[in-house]
């Protein structure tokens, strides 16, 4: 499998640090204040707020997992135990994906939860993962990333997912799919979910060298859709998401269903064997070594 391809690099680590319609006016949701620390988030907090304008039919969906969002198991179980539910209700038609901390909209997988952990809770996790991409890249609403902040790895494949990308336009803030470069292999299904999105040939040099693109580079490829001043992202969002909405759903649902449906498919068919080739892949001494490598590199670059 393309996993096992990893074992012959020593990881590149050092190169990469450099849903109808609606009553009322008001707003639903699991509101909670922001957590202002900068610490990783074992709270039990909501890690994700939802906010609910029945009138337009649009939830704002915002990651509030600090310092980073990164994509913990108990992250995207809330996750998509939250965006089932909006799924479910008939009355919300589109999602802007966003995030509550600064600088960063998703850091990707959490990598604590690769390094060191059992082949079982890897295993869990993947499923988790797999799961998060089944119900983004499925949904029958329209969901548009409002990416205002850095986007990397599983962060990037999260906005991928998305029907439309809006991006700040920041050069500080990078996005794309840079697993190569913590000698890791982005699998299949986050491979095809690129090339869906900006072709063959851009993905194949992208993954190759885990390529991070800032939003002008990104906006080139076609991996982000529109870049705006950042205070303006979440305007654009929902003036986007009008348009997307003026379409009737079962055209729009059914020509999206129609685009992603052999991706979707295959990974359905594959869901097990995928798991226990990321379990094999993962927790090989190398590929540890590489993570661990990484995770000091992170630390290092902050002191
Ligand atoms: C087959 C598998 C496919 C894999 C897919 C993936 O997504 S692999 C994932 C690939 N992802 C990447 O390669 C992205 C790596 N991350 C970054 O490049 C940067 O953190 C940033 C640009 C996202 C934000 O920069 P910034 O200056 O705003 O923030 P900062 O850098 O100061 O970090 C703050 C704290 O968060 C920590 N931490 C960070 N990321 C992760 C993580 N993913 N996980 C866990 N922890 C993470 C960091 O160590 C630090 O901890 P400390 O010391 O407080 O205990």
């Amino acid at each position: 499998m393309a996993l096992r391809g990893a074992f012959r690099t020593r990881c590149g680590l050092l190169s990469l640090l450099s849903q109808r319609l609606p009553h009322g006016n008001h707003v639903r949701g699991c509101v909670s204040p922001f957590l202002s620390t900068h610490r990783r988030n074992n709270s039990t907090a909501p890690k994700i707020k939802v906010d609910f304008d029945q009138t337009a039919g649009v939830s704002i969906m915002t990651l509030q997992n600090p310092p980073v969002n990164s994509l913990s198991l108990d992250f995207l179980t809330e996750f998509c135990s939250a965006l089932e539910k909006l799924e479910m209700d008939k009355s919300c038609r589109g999602v802007i994906l966003t995030s509550g901390q600064p600088k960063v909209f998703s850091a990707g997988l959490d990598i604590m939860e690769m390094y060191g952990k059992s082949p079982e809770r890897c295993g869990e996790f993947w499923r988790a993962v797999q799961e998060m991409w089944l119900k983004l890249y499925s949904s029958n609403m329209v969901i548009i990333a409002a990416i205002n902040g850095s986007s990397p790895a599983g962060g990037c494949l999260m906005s991928m997912t998305c029907d439309y990308r809006i991006m700040a336009d920041n050069p500080r803030y990078s996005i794309g799919l840079n697993e190569t470069q913590l000698g890791i292999v982005a699998p299949f299904w986050f491979k095809e979910t690129m090339v869906n999105t900006v072709g063959h040939r851009t993905t194949e040099i992208a993954l190759q060298l885990g390529q991070l693109y800032s939003p002008t580079e990104a906006l080139d490829i076609g991996l982000v859709d529109k870049l705006v001043p950042e205070d303006q992202i979440i305007t654009t969002a929902t003036q986007t998401m009008t348009k997307w909405l003026a379409v009737p759903d079962h055209a729009r649902q059914i020509t999206k269903s129609m685009m992603r449906k052999p991706t979707i498919d295959k990974l359905m068919s594959k869901r097990e064997p995928d798991i226990q080739n990321f379990v094999s892949f993962i927790t090989k001494d190398p590929i540890q070594k590489s993570l661990g490598l990484y995770l000091a590199m992170l630390k290092k670059r902050k002191s």
